[in-house]
């Protein structure tokens, strides 16, 4: 039975959906769960890595430093992992939280930036950290491109390299052409992030695994940005009907859904209008928190706001131009 590791997310790309407010008590109690259902890797940091407490992503309620430290605190089985955006988070930022427990560390740039994350990516190996490149956007770049950068991250020491489906705008051949590219071109393992947007992200998952990624993410109840990710309960019963392994305890995994994850949640994790044109035009899906926002101050239709931010092919750390969008759509 082949075996497929799953990391699951909802502690970091779920703090985008409920604004960057869990609370210590809240992450303690996911932790503990997620360690009881045996699931190896999870995700606990800013929705945009550690350091993005600030005005233009938005400001953590609780110190990130703590929520990882109380999350490992509660780990026998399981190890922290951390997102460093470089440019986001800093060298010091990923020591702190070397200091504070997390034994993983992401390191994501866009998917032609790889070359940004030699330094961070060197100092996680440095540093005896599970060490992983992923590359966001990964819908934007032909298949050669993603190679090239893939290629790029193993060179500098990543020990998986993650195709990232942060705009939730792939259909299930194009991750298998990336998939199988990589997995031709690298002898490091490939992972596979998925966003639900299209309502693709199970159909997505199933393609990475079958084109030979070896690690999945996943968030409870799809708790992340946009529409959420593959839901991780349900990744685990579809990847043992295909005859996965994932070494986790359903039941388990299913008590923290339901007790810990479900009374988080600030609204249903639905694809509503805002999250299926993240997905229809290609836009991070980090965005739609704030495009909403600047719909309501500027009294115009969040719709345009991303159709217009997928035409200009708006990246992430262009925050701003939400903004600027939403404006110059009310003078028009
Ligand atoms: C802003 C970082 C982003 O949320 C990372 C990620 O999960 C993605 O690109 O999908
Ligand atoms: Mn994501």
């Amino acid at each position: 039975m082949s075996q497929v590791t799953i990391l699951d997310v909802s502690l970091r790309d779920g703090s985008h959906a409920v604004r960057h407010a869990f609370t210590e008590a809240q992450v303690r109690a996911a932790a503990k769960g997620l360690n009881a259902a045996g699931v190896r890797y999870f995700e606990v940091s800013h929705g945009d890595g550690l350091g993005g407490s600030s005005l233009q992503y938005g400001l953590s309620a609780t110190d990130e430093l703590k929520l990882i430290e109380a999350a490992a605190s509660e780990c026998t089985n399981s190890d922290v992992s951390v997102l460093l955006i470089p440019g986001i988070g800093t060298k010091q930022d990923l020591q702190n939280a070397v200091t504070a427990g997390a034994k993983m560390v992401r390191v994501a740039t866009h998917v032609t930036e790889a070359d940004v994350a030699a330094q961070h990516i060197q100092l996680g190996r440095e540093l005896g950290l599970k060490t992983v490149g992923f590359l966001m956007m990964a819908h934007m770049a032909p298949v050669e491109k993603v190679v090239e950068q893939a290629k790029l991250f193993e060179s500098y020491g990543a020990e998986v390299v993650y195709v990232t489906d942060s705009a939730g705008a792939m259909l299930p051949q194009d991750v298998t052409v990336r998939v199988e590219a990589l997995r031709d071109a690298l002898t490091c393992d490939i992972g596979f992030h998925a966003h639900n947007n299209l309502s693709m992200a199970m159909a997505n998952t199933v393609a990475a695994v079958q084109a030979g990624a070896t690690f999945i993410d996943g968030s409870m109840r799809a708790l992340g940005a946009g529409a959420g990710n593959t839901q991780t309960e349900v990744m685990v019963s579809v990847l043992e009907k295909y005859g996965y392994a994932t070494g986790i305890d359903l039941y388990k995994l299913l008590d923290v859904a339901t007790d810990v994850i479900a009374p988080i949640m600030q609204q249903p994790q639905e694809i509503t209008a805002g999250s299926l044109v993240l997905g229809h035009a290609g836009v991070y899906s980090s965005f739609l928190l704030h495009a909403q926002k600047a719909a309501q101050q500027f009294g115009v239709d969040e719709r345009d706001i991303l159709m217009t931010l997928g035409n200009m092919k708006a990246v992430g750390g262009q925050e701003d131009l939400i903004y600027e969008v939403a404006q110059q759509l009310q003078r028009a």
